[in-house]
């Protein structure tokens, strides 16, 4: 593997082994004799390399295999087999070289001590990470800066809000410099402006250090708004790796279409659509990506439009399609 890649897998494959509790009291006596294990597999040869400075996000439905992969790189967990090297190294030695490098952040675990004002967390930070005092001050006034936190380093971290929580939490991931940020769920919990905030965020501290990004969402906006680049897992497997618009083109053969009209109109007239939806002067439907323009040509010949428009499928609703058609194949 050659070292230009900021993040390569090859093969990467994790299997939990853990023993299955009897139900019951009895049941936790005898597991206790006679322990039963059981094996799963939660990511399945995945193959993938990430350069640095690239925003890459990790998709897939519950249990998919997108934390343990987000584990594995970040040194916390062993993988089972295949070749994983990150900035050239091993991660899962976690040589302190490395973890200078790299930061994690799981949006629902905190690396802030409560009951003390973020700061001292920092602090901490510094210590371990043998940041000198300039480039802690210099990282510390870029990053409160950057995200507005200025009034809340100083105080008690179970007094800030969720919100404010979550930006104290990436400014102490990001305190010493790493040049890889693995985010799961950054935003899970966050109401809309506090989410819009820390989406900016990212892009500025990517864009202003080149960080490389791997960020892992169930909030399509995320995505949207961060990643070119997307990859697709589920049940382990790695299913699609590439281009956020073009997974939209693929796996969304559909336009939504709607157009509005001065008087009524029969849209029974029309062919070559799906789920047609007709309110008041409005009618709404669903059209083959390449039939798209006889569609348009269809609805101006119906009657006079007043207003028209044409949307690809949200990106959620892109996933909801593509898992479960899998479901069903499988
Ligand atoms: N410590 C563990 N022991 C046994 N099985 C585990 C363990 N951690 C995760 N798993 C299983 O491995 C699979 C992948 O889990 P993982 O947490 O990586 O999924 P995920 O894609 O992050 O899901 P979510 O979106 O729900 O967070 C799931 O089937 C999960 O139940």
């Amino acid at each position: 593997m050659t070292h230009s890649h900021a993040i390569s897998a090859l093969d990467l494959t994790k299997t939990y082994t853990f023993h299955q509790q009897r139900a019951g009291l009895g049941g936790a006596l005898k597991s206790l004799v006679k322990r039963k294990y059981e094996t799963r597999l939660a990511v399945d040869r995945v193959s993938f390399t990430i350069d640095p400075g690239e925003v890459v996000g990790l998709l897939g439905p519950n249990g998919a295999g997108k934390t343990t992969t987000l584990k594995m790189l970040s040194g916390l967990l062993y993988k089972t087999s295949g070749e994983l090297e990150v900035l050239g190294y091993t991660p899962s030695d976690r040589k302190p070289d490395y973890l200078r490098r790299i930061a994690l952040v799981m949006g629902q675990k905190t690396m802030l001590w409560w009951d003390v004002p973020a700061m001292e967390s920092l602090l901490l930070h510094k210590e371990m990470y043998g940041l000198s005092t300039p480039e802690f001050e210099r990282n510390v006034a870029e990053l409160a800066e950057l995200l507005d936190v200025q009034d809340l380093l100083n105080v008690q971290v179970r007094k800030t809000s969720l919100g404010e929580r979550m930006k104290l939490e990436l400014m102490a991931a990001l305190v010493h410099g790493p040049e890889i940020l693995f985010l799961d769920e950054p935003t899970i919990g966050l109401d809309v402006v506090a989410k819009a905030r820390v989406r900016t965020f990212l892009a500025e501290v990517n864009r202003l250090r080149g960080t490389t990004i791997l960020i892992t969402s169930h909030d399509m906006d995320d995505i949207e708004a961060l990643c070119s680049r997307v990859m697709i897992i589920d049940h382990g497997r790695l299913q699609f790796d590439g281009a956020l618009d073009e997974l939209v083109r693929t796996a969304q053969p559909r336009k939504l279409v709607r157009a509005t009209y001065a008087t009524a109109v029969d849209a029974s007239r029309l062919t070559g659509v799906s789920s047609v939806e007709v309110s008041g002067l409005t009618v709404r439907l669903e059209a083959d990506r390449e039939r798209t323009s006889d569609v348009l040509e269809q609805l101006t010949r119906l009657g006079p439009l007043v207003d028209l428009d044409v949307a690809d499928a949200d990106v959620e609703d892109i996933m909801r399609d593509l898992f479960e058609r899998r479901g069903e194949a499988s």
